[in-house]
């Protein structure tokens, strides 16, 4: 009977590089910080906060650095006797109108066993049991609203909100809101009036470059790694590629993590560079998988058309000839065919999720047409659209087809 037994040569602390991780130290970020402090200063000093929005790309440190800042900001604010500051998280990506984050927000400052319904009160009536609750409270109030975009064009609480005060709703109770955003529409899209209070200060958090990548993973791995659990080029190789892709420190983290697992099955003492190409690839992979999971049902079926001609060595394959297939699938699984025009715009969104290629072939006086292929392993293509939709029969036929084929 196989046992299990302790790994330990490449990790220290493994948990280091996850997601729950809060870093001692912030790297790269003084400039950012600065201007973050300096927008917080008006806690310390007694008077009503700035509110604040934060933006940029996934990864880039919005979230490690309002936590970092605002443990900072608890912590000095004790030296002095007269504020009493709160600091309130909401992540609104569930959360998508100003009524549900209102009632998160009345439900985090009530005891468990006094929250209220998430549905069937009028808006006003949950604000006003959240100016309560806040003036209840009392003192400075920062309410961190994380993935603020969230709440959509539904934005009466960030207008509602700061006036508070002005409006009488609020008399003893100052409150903040610092809103975080990866989306930079977001900010367009806010009614100006909201725009003016919300973004009363606003920072942006760019992209990291590779070699500030590299300082963020080499402070992480002296916690992460073992002494000699990692080769020299490893960290730029890791900061490198995730420089290129996104500028995200989360996704280079992430990559030196999976290395390192990589290296560990191996039975590896050592992460090297081939174990960081393998970790990219099936990074890459998993990416993508999520990306066919998060197809409509029409955009899975133009996918599996391209599967099954995959299946059959016919690709590439052009928009006419995979529509046929197309209508074959929707009728096996019950539903509607949309026009080929509307296959043909799946198709095209399937090529911006780098999940088929399609070549442009020119055909004389009728014009350009295009012909797909699948850009991404046949097997997990059809993996995923065997956990996605119900055409078990299908399904099973076109891998028949694939293995007769030698497709797999
Ligand atoms: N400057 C930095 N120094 C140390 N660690 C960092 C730094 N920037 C980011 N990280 C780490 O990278 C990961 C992602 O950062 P974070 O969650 O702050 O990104 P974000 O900008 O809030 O992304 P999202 O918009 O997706 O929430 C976290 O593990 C964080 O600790």
């Amino acid at each position: 009977m196989p046992r299990f037994e302790r790994k330990q040569n490449i990790f220290r602390n493994k948990d280091a590089l996850g997601e729950s991780y809060q870093p001692e130290r912030i790297e790269e970020r003084d400039e950012e910080i600065e201007a973050y402090m300096d927008a917080l200063q008006p806690i310390i000093d007694g008077w009503e906060p700035n509110n604040v929005f934060l933006y940029g790309n996934t990864g880039v440190g919005k979230t490690a650095v309002t936590d970092y800042l605002l443990d900072v900001l608890q912590e000095d604010v004790t030296e002095y006797d007269d504020v009493d500051l709160s600091v309130l998280g909401v992540n609104c990506k569930t959360l998508n109108s100003s009524y549900q984050v209102a009632v998160e927000l009345v439900n985090t400052l009530r005891p468990a066993g006094a929250e209220i319904s998430t549905t069937g009160y009028p808006q006003q009536t949950v604000f006003k049991k959240l100016y309560s609750e806040l003036e209840a409270l009392g003192g400075t109030v920062v309410i961190v609203l994380d993935e603020i975009d969230s709440i959509g064009d539904r934005d009466e609480l960030l207008y509602e909100l700061p006036r508070a005060r002005s409006n009488g709703y609020l008399e003893s109770t100052k409150v903040g809101l610092i809103g975080i955003s990866n989306d930079f529409k977001f900010r367009e899209q806010l009614d100006p009036r909201v725009q003016d209070t919300l973004c009363e200060r606003e920072l942006q958090f760019p992209p990291y470059e590779a070699s500030e990548l590299t300082n963020i993973l080499e402070s992480r791995a002296e916690v992460a790694i073992t002494e000699n659990g990692c080769d020299g080029g490893v960290l730029n190789l890791c900061a490198a590629l995730a420089a290129r892709d996104s500028g995200s420190a989360r996704q280079a983290l992430d990559l030196l993590r999976l290395a390192g697992e990589v290296a560990e099955n191996n039975d590896d003492d050592e992460i090297q560079e081939h174990h960081v190409e393998q970790a990219r690839s099936k990074l890459e992979q998993e990416r993508v998988e999520e990306g066919m999971r998060e197809l409509t049902t029409h955009g899975r079926l133009a996918l599996l058309a391209v599967v099954s001609k995959a299946a059959k060595e016919s690709t590439p394959c052009r928009t006419r000839e995979l529509y046929q297939e197309y209508e074959a699938l929707c009728e096996s699984s019950g539903t509607d065919s949309l026009a080929q025009r509307s296959v043909h715009n799946h198709l095209s969104d399937l090529r911006m999720l780098g999940i088929l290629s399609a070549k442009e072939n020119r055909s004389g006086s009728r014009g350009n047409y295009y012909s797909y292929e699948l850009d991404v392993p046949f097997s997990s293509a059809v993996d995923a659209m065997a956990d996605v939709l119900y055409l078990d029969e299908e399904i099973e036929t076109i891998r028949e087809i694939a293995r007769m084929n030698g497709v797999v």
